[in-house]
């Protein structure tokens, strides 16, 4: 099987996450366009989705799925998405398709977090994925020489700006032990809107994609 059919495996086994007549909470990237496109199957049955980013939102929206926001709705039952790099402790990277400061903030309003990837995405350690982080244009440089003090290599994704009109760095050379804690340290830096560690608020579930068929845990 290709990567992208493991994807795709993972993604449609993420509809028995979904319940009727709710309003579904849809992340970003490849494996996510998989998930929307297995939404739009039973469409007729859910009441819509708040999206994480404009490509979601434009392919929800092709398939005929009611796209809410997020202002309009209190709490989202489920939040489906995929991931850079996810650990044992389904504390994930996530960023590489530069939506997670939406991704985030959706997440943060949903009761369930169900990570959909390919097996390849499975790590005993984070970081071998460069760390995404969106910054303030004018903090760039600031923000990369307080990453250096941290220990990483930041490299300015070139000629990305976010959903948000921000730019993005790439932390390299990370070895994540801490997860957590890096993640609020990066935080913390003035001029970061967010980081692409999700540990603070990892995976409740994780749907695996492997050549035996996806596998839930
Ligand atoms: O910004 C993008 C997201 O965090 C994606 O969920 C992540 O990059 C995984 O993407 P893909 O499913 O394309 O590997």
């Amino acid at each position: 099987m290709t990567q992208d059919e493991l994807k795709k495996a993972a993604a449609w086994a993420a509809l028995e996450f979904v319940k009727e007549n709710t309003i579904v909470g849809v992340g970003t990237g490849s494996t996510v366009n998989h998930f929307i496109d297995a939404l739009g199957s039973i469409k007729d049955t859910i009441k819509g989705a708040v999206s994480s980013s404009e490509a979601s939102t434009a392919r929800l929206k092709a398939l005929g799925i009611e796209v809410f926001e997020l202002n309009d709705v209190d709490v989202l039952d489920v939040y489906v998405d995929g991931a850079d790099e996810i650990n044992a402790h389904n504390e994930m990277i996530k960023g590489g398709g530069a939506a997670l400061t939406r991704e985030k903030i959706v997440a943060a309003v949903a009761k369930q977090f169900v990570c959909i990837v390919d097996d390849t995405k499975l790590v005993a350690t984070l970081g071998g994925f460069p760390l995404p982080v969106e910054v303030i244009p004018m903090a760039r440089s600031y923000v990369a020489r307080e990453l250096l003090k941290l220990g990483g290599d930041p490299v300015y994704r070139q000629g990305v700006v976010t959903d948000n009109g921000n730019v993005i760095l790439d932390v390299h050379n990370l070895k994540i032990t801490q997860a957590k804690q890096l993640e609020t340290q990066i935080n913390q830096i003035v001029g970061v809107v967010t980081n692409g560690l999700f540990a603070e608020r990892g995976a409740d579930k994780v749907i695996i994609g492997t050549k035996n068929g996806p596998q839930i845990k």
